[in-house]
């Protein structure tokens, strides 16, 4: 027999012609969507904290998306969003918390103070500059407006020696980090012939750690052209 592949267990994405789940039932429900990177924060919270089974995956079509999901689950009709408790929140890093400080399974928010306060100031930063920072580079000089930003993650990487990852240990903050650094270092050498990784050692190792994950290396994008295509067309001026 074939051996399956982490598309084989994955979860159909439900459309406009899919039934809503018996919702409020008691089931933990994790709305996302395959593409979607704010999803892929909490879906890789859920896996590395062991809560597969605790928290089920509901992917979504967002192309034809069902409007039970506005009507009935998330208002803001965005996704991920996580049905527990009979509420629905939103969010990608309050979820990425919520999960993390709620639910069973290691932490990954360490009991130390400086790298918890060093935890914020990375996680505030990655929607607020290095995000936008990095999309808006690409319509204007993106090696060096984007290589600023990879830099600051370097510097950052250098922080804490006790491990490769933002706070040594691996942590809330990689999380956050994670689907994006994903998406760009697939996209800039193709979009412009730059490779984040070269001269910065300490995203090179981070990268290759994140990959030795299995929690993380099942939420990884699959399909990696797609996904290309999506951001040329997006983000490059039309040739
Ligand atoms: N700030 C939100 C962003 C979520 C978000 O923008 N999700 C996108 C998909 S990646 C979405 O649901 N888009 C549908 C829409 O805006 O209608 C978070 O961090 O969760």
């Amino acid at each position: 027999m074939a051996s399956s592949s982490v598309q084989d267990l994955l979860p159909p994405s439900l459309d406009s012609t899919s039934q809503p789940p018996s919702l409020f039932d008691g089931t933990t429900r994790l709305y996302i969507n395959y593409q979607c990177p704010y999803s892929q924060r909490v879906w890789i919270t859920r896996n590395v904290k062991g809560l597969q089974d605790m928290i089920k995956l509901v992917p979504i079509d967002l192309q034809n998306r069902p409007d039970w999901y506005k009507e009935k689950v998330y208002p803001k009709n965005k996704v991920p969003s996580l049905e527990h408790n009979n509420k629905v929140i939103g969010e990608s890093f309050v979820l990425v918390k919520y999960v993390d400080y709620n639910f069973e399974g290691p932490s990954f928010m360490p009991d130390d103070q400086e790298k918890q306060k060093f935890a914020e100031e990375l996680i505030a930063y990655s929607d607020t500059t290095f995000v936008p920072e990095v999309y808006r580079s690409f319509a204007k000089d993106a090696r060096k407006l984007a290589g600023a930003q990879f830099d600051y993650l370097e510097k950052a990487l250098h922080k804490f020696d006790d491990g490769p990852f933002f706070l040594g240990q691996f942590s809330q903050v990689d999380i956050i980090y994670a689907p994006f650094i994903e998406r760009f270092h697939v996209f800039m050498p193709e979009g412009f012939n730059y490779d984040i990784t070269t001269g910065r050692p300490k995203l090179a190792k981070w990268i290759e750690e994140m990959n030795n994950l299995d929690g993380y290396k099942q939420t990884k994008v699959l399909e990696q052209e797609k996904m290309v295509e999506y951001y040329k067309n997006r983000f490059l001026p039309k040739a």
